[in-house]
């Protein structure tokens, strides 16, 4: 048996209650996610997968609720959560003016990593972007800037992944990849929070499937974690 990361409680979501207007989106939704394990957010178009992702991530609010992050609440403009954090919600906002490389560069650079042209280069391989490293965002295609999108998760600190759809746009190789990639980052204690319609990915991360519009919900919060390494 190999040495087992020291499970922590990620993240703890309480009572989220989500409405716009008088229309409730997300009603009474709870989980906990522990350090090495991955949770897959399921369920139809619009039943709230992304709402409770931007929550989870401090880019909108509960309407009644509670969510923390390693036993704060969470906040984007938290330092401490931001270096904790790394997201993948939305792939289209990248600067227009500057390159892949040059992208991952500041990335890595503004959250201080030691060595960050190591790093950036051995990213680009892994996702496949040496090649295109030179081109600007707007001329990539729609897999490559999903492959940009991931790598700059990657060039980062993380200890919980947010990620919406990430296996949107990969092509078969890239969705084996990103699953061995982040299996092998659980075992070392990453934990995942995932939007998916899609069970290869799910599947490959061994991932704790939480059904969303149902009244799922509600049983979520006894249903006991499974973890598989
Ligand atoms: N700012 C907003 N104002 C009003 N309604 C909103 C707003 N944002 C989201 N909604 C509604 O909330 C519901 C949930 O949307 P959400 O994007 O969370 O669904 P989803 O489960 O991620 O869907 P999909 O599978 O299509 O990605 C939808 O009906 C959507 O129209």
């Amino acid at each position: 048996m190999g040495a087992m990361a020291k499970r922590e409680t990620v993240l703890k979501v309480t009572d989220l209650m989500k409405k716009y207007g008088d229309h409730v989106i997300v009603d009474r939704f709870n989980l906990t996610v522990y350090s090495g394990e991955a949770v897959a957010l399921t369920g139809r178009n619009g039943s709230g997968k992304s709402t409770v992702l931007r929550c989870i991530i401090g880019a909108d609010r509960p309407s009644e609720g509670r969510v923390e992050a390693f036993g704060r609440k969470v906040s984007e403009t938290d330092p401490a959560f931001r270096r904790d954090v790394a997201t993948i919600v939305d792939d289209l906002d990248f600067f227009p003016d500057l390159s892949v490389v040059e992208h991952l560069d500041l990335l890595a650079r503004a959250h201080g990593l030691a060595d960050p042209d190591a790093l950036v280069d051995e990213v680009l391989d892994e996702v496949q972007l040496v090649p295109q490293s030179a081109q600007l965002p707007g001329t990539l295609s729609s897999g490559q800037r999903r492959r940009l999108a991931l790598a700059t998760a990657l060039v980062r600190p993380r200890k919980l992944l947010v990620m919406d759809e990430p296996e949107q746009r990969l092509d078969v190789e890239g969705v084996a990849w990103l699953g061995a990639r982040l299996k092998h980052e659980m075992s070392k204690g990453l934990a995942i929070v995932m939007a998916s319609h899609e069970p290869t990915l799910v599947n490959a991360l061994g991932a704790r499937i939480v059904r969303l519009g149902a009244a799922a919900e509600a049983s979520e919060s006894q249903v006991e974690p499974e973890y598989e390494l």
